[in-house]
């Protein structure tokens, strides 16, 4: 049909229209292009084409809806490399990997991770008492931590342990950024040849060495699972009761989407923490009454528990409200439609590659009530929807409460005991993070320090957490 393409900036001959896409930030200016173009933006050149959805509902209508067409991911070079799900095009192997994550992280099974999660939670709490400046390292041990019992057994003491090291190096050198958010920044180098912004061709622009950090990465927790297998020695963890299931016919696909269950996790979580934290801090009043909704319903004797979770409605709206304002992958990670389609009378070309800017979504000043939920543009969208969604947001919600419960925070103040105004700008990477800023975290009741002491000991997690 002779259908037009959705609207966009004007095009030159031959070059089309990308060099309207911009170097920083693009999901801002995409979202402000909306007022002019609408909530669909199309991009080409080369006979290529990008459809930016600015919408929520263009976003369901397309990516959800018809999930079976808009499920794959755009090409990108580095494809025997492919170990990780999230830049992996739709397939076998993509099923297989989505299925294991889908079956260990689905809802019926995450009761079975709130031990861990309260405990790395409380170990987190005793950090925060004895160390509160550090409040960073502490939560980026949380988020590491907890990934790391999940999926390895392995009990991550300090910030120095070894594996979170290798994890970290690891992550960094598929560029986090690029490997959960597009990486749009980078845009103009896909003209040569492979999109660089795509997660894994971060791979290309590797400096000597790191190849091996992102073996070691996925290899090594996994190895000594299997050695402590064979010893008998192993904790229970998503490794060694998948390896069980699959019973050695896939030991790749177990080894590979748990080292993708660190990966993804890992920078998202520390940034939705970063998030809540700011928020509070800047909030004293809601902070207030949250604190009063947990004293109500928790009491003052013990800390939160999962099962506090349903009477706590207002903790919950704080919960909400991170993961919208944090929007930590602002435009999460492109998709690919497979087929032709059409759209609102436009016509939507083959092989386009379909940015969802879940930014925009969840920065949407059209006010509705009731207000829509932002875990649809925050998690992503269709069959590449987040397989972690769940369990990130228990992580999110126990950390929350626990902290909020034990802790009153505030601005730093400076020597004169003034309150040091703070800036909630955010470092617009494509994972997003509260910029840094200062605050002051101190035990909110008397009985506060004993509850952490108390329970950090019955946990054995007093010793060695700094
Ligand atoms: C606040 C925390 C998190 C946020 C905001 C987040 C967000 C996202 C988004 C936006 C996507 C892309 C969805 C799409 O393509 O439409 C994604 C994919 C993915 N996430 Fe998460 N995530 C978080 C935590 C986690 C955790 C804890 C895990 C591990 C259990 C995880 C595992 C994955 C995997 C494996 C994919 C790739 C799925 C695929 O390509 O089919 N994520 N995530």
């Amino acid at each position: 049909d002779n259908l037009p393409t959705p609207p966009g900036p004007p095009s030159l001959p031959v070059m089309g229209n990308v060099h309207y896409i911009p170097q920083h930030a693009a999901w801002i200016e995409f979202n402000k292009m909306r007022e002019k173009y609408g909530d669909m933006l199309y991009f080409h050149t080369f006979g290529r084409s990008i459809v930016v959805l600015n919408s929520a509902r263009a976003a369901h209508d397309l990516l959800d809806k018809k999930s079976s067409i808009y499920s794959h991911r755009p090409y990108f070079a580095m494809t025997h490399d492919e170990w990780a799900l999230p830049i992996m095009d739709y397939g076998e192997k993509f099923k297989r990997h989505r299925r294991y994550l889908e079956e260990y992280f689905r809802k019926r099974r995450l009761p079975d991770y709130h031990a861990t999660q309260m405990r790395e939670v409380h170990r987190t709490l005793y950090d925060m008492l004895e160390d509160p400046e550090n409040y960073q390292i502490h939560f980026k041990r949380l988020a590491g931590g907890i990934t790391m019992m999940m999926s390895y057994g392995h009990e991550v003491k300090s910030k120095d342990d070894e594996f979170i090291q290798i994890a970290e190096k690891g992550v960094a050198t598929i560029d986090a950024a690029g490997a959960v958010g597009a990486h749009i920044v980078d845009f103009f180098p896909w003209l040569r040849h492979v999109p660089d912004w795509m997660p894994g061709a971060g791979f290309k622009r590797l400096p000597p060495g790191t190849s091996e950090d992102m073996h070691a990465f996925v290899n090594r927790p996994f190895e000594e699972v299997l050695k402590k297998m064979a010893e008998g020695t192993e904790t229970p963890c998503y490794c060694t009761a998948l390896l069980e299931d699959t019973k050695g016919e896939d030991n790749d696909g177990v080894r590979d989407t748990a080292a993708i269950t660190f990966a993804a996790g890992f920078d998202t979580t520390y940034s939705a923490l970063m998030t809540a934290l700011i928020a509070m801090v800047r909030n004293p009043v809601i902070q207030a009454r949250a604190q009063a909704e947990m004293d109500l319903v928790v009491g003052k004797d013990r800390l939160p528990t999962f099962e506090d979770r349903v009477h706590l409605t207002y903790l919950q709206c704080i919960v909400m409200e991170a993961l919208r304002w944090g929007a930590t992958t602002p435009v999460g990670v492109a998709h690919r439609l497979c087929e032709d389609d059409v759209y609102g009378g436009f016509h939507l070309p083959k092989d386009s590659m379909i940015i969802a800017n879940a930014y925009a979504m969840l920065y949407d000043p059209k006010g509705r009530t009731p207000q829509p939920d932002p875990r649809g543009p925050a998690f992503g969208f269709g069959r590449r929807v987040c397989p972690g969604k769940d369990i990130a947001e228990n992580n999110i919600w126990i950390s929350i409460a626990s902290l909020f419960y034990a802790f009153k925070v505030s601005p730093a103040v400076d020597k004169n005991g003034k309150e040091i105004p703070i800036d909630s700008a955010f470092a617009e990477h494509s994972i997003r993070h509260p910029k840094p800023f200062r605050c002051r975290i101190k035990p909110r009741r008397e009985n506060s320090r004993a509850l952490i002491q108390q329970a950090a000991w019955s946990k054995g997690v007093m010793l060695g957490s700094l």
